[in-house]
């Protein structure tokens, strides 16, 4: 491939970066700018929270970040690096390969294969990255989300709480340099969603992962290390990086 390999040990760097990254769909005859000019630059192993109301282009955003979309094309659309990837470029087979290598997803939903066990589960994403990897690589991210003894089970027979743990050990089995998770725990009660959050956080710092999280919960947002507010497409309040300043005050100025 003509761009940088995004497993490769030496590709550091930031794990996402947009520069004025433009979405737009366009809805009959009237475009709809769900990203309008977004700047975010998420690092290895930071955990970055995106909030905002409904419709403001969270899922928009997040579709950019697993590299299943892509800003509009050159030039209006900005730039969007993904682990060194430059998507504007990328091939589909690229970005195929991007997505099965580089990022791990989490669902609202969970998205499990019914009819695979707990196991065959978190193991799906090493049959197609075509990767034999670590055998017991699954097995003990199952045991590490307090699974070990459901390893066998099928969704059906887990509770949400359950079935979202192996959904995590699913998105970090790969190795993956970015989590993208989409209102990991929308679907759960507080005490399920908590104990989600706690083995995503654990297996984020262990793994070095970087987490990239919309929710509308703010209690959820306040566990990660920075907050992004969007309203109508556009940052309105917090850090575009880790080290930028605080877009609220910036706009004050
Ligand atoms: N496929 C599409 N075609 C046309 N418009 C779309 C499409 N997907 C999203 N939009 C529009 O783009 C804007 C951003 O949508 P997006 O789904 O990113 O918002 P969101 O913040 O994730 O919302 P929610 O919190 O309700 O999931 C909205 O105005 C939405 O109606």
């Amino acid at each position: 491939m003509t761009t940088t390999d995004p497993k490769a040990p030496h590709a550091g760097g930031d794990v996402l970066r947009l520069e004025r990254a433009r979405r737009t769909y366009r809805r009959g005859e009237a475009p709809v700018a769900a990203l309008d000019g977004i700047d975010l630059v998420v690092r290895p192993g930071e955990w970055v929270a995106i909030v905002g109301p409904s419709g403001c282009g969270k899922s928009t955003l997040l579709n950019i970040a697993s590299g299943v979309d892509r800003p509009d094309p050159p030039p209006t659309g900005g730039r969007a690096i993904l682990c060194g990837v430059d998507l504007a470029a990328a091939t589909e087979r690229e970005l195929v390969h991007l997505r099965r290598t580089a990022v791990g997803v989490v669902f609202q939903a969970f998205h499990l294969v019914p009819n695979l066990t707990a196991l065959e589960n978190v193991e799906l994403p090493l049959a197609l990255a075509g990767e034999r990897g670590d055998p017991g690589r699954a097995r003990e991210l199952l045991e590490r989300v307090g699974l070990g003894a459901r390893l066998n089970h099928h969704p059906g027979e887990l509770s949400g709480g359950e079935e979202q743990r192996v959904a995590v050990a699913r998105a970090l089995v790969h190795r993956p340099r970015l989590v993208v998770a989409d209102e990991p725990t929308g679907n759960l009660d507080s005490a399920s969603g908590a104990l989600v959050l706690d083995v995503l956080d654990e297996l984020r710092r262990t793994e070095g992962a970087a987490l990239l999280m919309a929710t509308h919960d703010d209690a959820v947002a306040a566990r990660a290390d920075r907050t992004v507010r969007i309203v109508d497409g556009r940052i309105v309040d917090g850090r575009t990086s880790a080290d930028a300043e605080p877009t609220h005050r910036r706009s004050a100025r």
